[in-house]
């Protein structure tokens, strides 16, 4: 089966700086794929050099098994990119817009995908706004709308949900799985992880540059064993007994929540019994388990977007 997307050997300096690394990655028809990484990683850089926006150092992209360089007419059509920033066309309105990038494409305009895209992403009753007059909201759905309006094969969505209020982001991303069902593969980068974490099938992460890590998220959440303890204290610690070293305690909310990892199989019970033998009043416990973040965390040294954003 020819492989939606495959780089090989990627690799991008910028005044001799690199920002993409020898990287190398495979996207199968209908996946949903994440590539994640701290600000800085090299993400943005990977997917400008996939839609050819961005010159390649060295290596190579192929799309469908086509190389974006020596057939870009035919890769432009096959992927829609939208890209992190925002960038509008100020004094269309949205339905002018929509109508020039289809026949920047060259694809015929199919009057029937238009509404559908008009109508799920909401911007019905904005057709006739000029862009400049758009929220920061608004302006994201026309972009996601902009980047399908040929009917890509492989969409590239780089932080869609970036500054989008939580109602707008659900839209979009069912849209994004609705589409998905319907065979088109999807690339995308966020900084809220959970996200990525129901969303993706497998993800990549990225680092200074580097590929560390492309798993199936299931794998990947199992890198971090044990469960949380969430415990919350009567009185606040100024400090974590030595002794509870073997818990790889943290201490939150000025001392007033300690939070202890524990083994699988093992019971809360023992653990408490511990902090009361230390002294400890306990007022409530709560437990979970290490999501994407915490991977993520352990695997970056750094939370997405500085800790500006991402889960709890
Ligand atoms: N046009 C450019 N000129 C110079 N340096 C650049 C340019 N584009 C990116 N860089 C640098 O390349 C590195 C990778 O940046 P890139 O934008 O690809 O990271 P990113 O993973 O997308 O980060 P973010 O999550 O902040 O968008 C950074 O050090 C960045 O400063």
């Amino acid at each position: 089966m020819t492989s939606a997307l495959h780089i090989e050997h990627l690799h991008k300096s910028f005044a001799g700086a690199p920002a993409v690394r020898n990287l190398s990655l495979t996207v199968q028809p209908g996946e949903i794929f994440g590539l994640l990484g701290p600000n800085g990683a090299g993400k943005s850089t990977t997917i400008n050099m996939i839609s050819g926006v961005c010159r390649i150092d060295s290596g190579q992209v192929l799309i469908f098994g086509h190389d974006n360089r020596s057939e870009r007419r035919l890769t432009r059509r096959l992927v829609g990119v939208m890209h992190q920033e925002i960038v509008t066309d100020n004094f269309f309105t949205i339905d002018r817009a929509l109508r020039i990038h289809s026949g920047y494409y060259g694809v015929p305009r199919d009057a029937d995908w238009c509404e559908l895209l008009i109508e799920r992403l909401g911007l019905g009753p904005h057709l006739h706004k000029s862009m400049n007059k758009l929220s920061g909201g608004l302006k994201r759905r026309f972009m996601v709308a902009k980047a399908m309006i040929h009917k890509p094969r492989l969409l590239i969505l780089d932080e869609p949900t970036a500054g989008v209020d939580v109602e707008l982001r659900r839209t979009l991303w069912d849209f994004v799985r609705e589409i998905n069902a319907e065979g088109v593969t999807v690339l995308l980068t966020t900084h809220y992880l959970e996200e990525a974490e129901q969303m993706c099938e497998r993800i990549a992460i990225m680092n200074h540059g580097d590929l560390i890590a492309l798993e199936k998220t299931q794998q990947l959440l199992a890198r971090i064993e044990g469960r949380y303890l969430h415990v919350t204290l009567e009185q606040p610690l100024h400090e974590v007994p030595e002794t509870l070293a073997d818990l790889r305690p943290a201490l939150r909310d000025n001392g007033s929540a300690l939070r202890l990892v524990i083994d699988a199989e093992q019971g809360a019970g023992e653990v408490l019994r511990r902090l009361g033998d230390l002294g400890m009043t306990v007022r409530d416990i709560e437990t979970s388990r290490p999501g994407l973040e915490e991977v993520f965390l352990h695997l970056t040294g750094a939370r997405p977007d500085n800790g500006q954003a991402g889960g709890k």
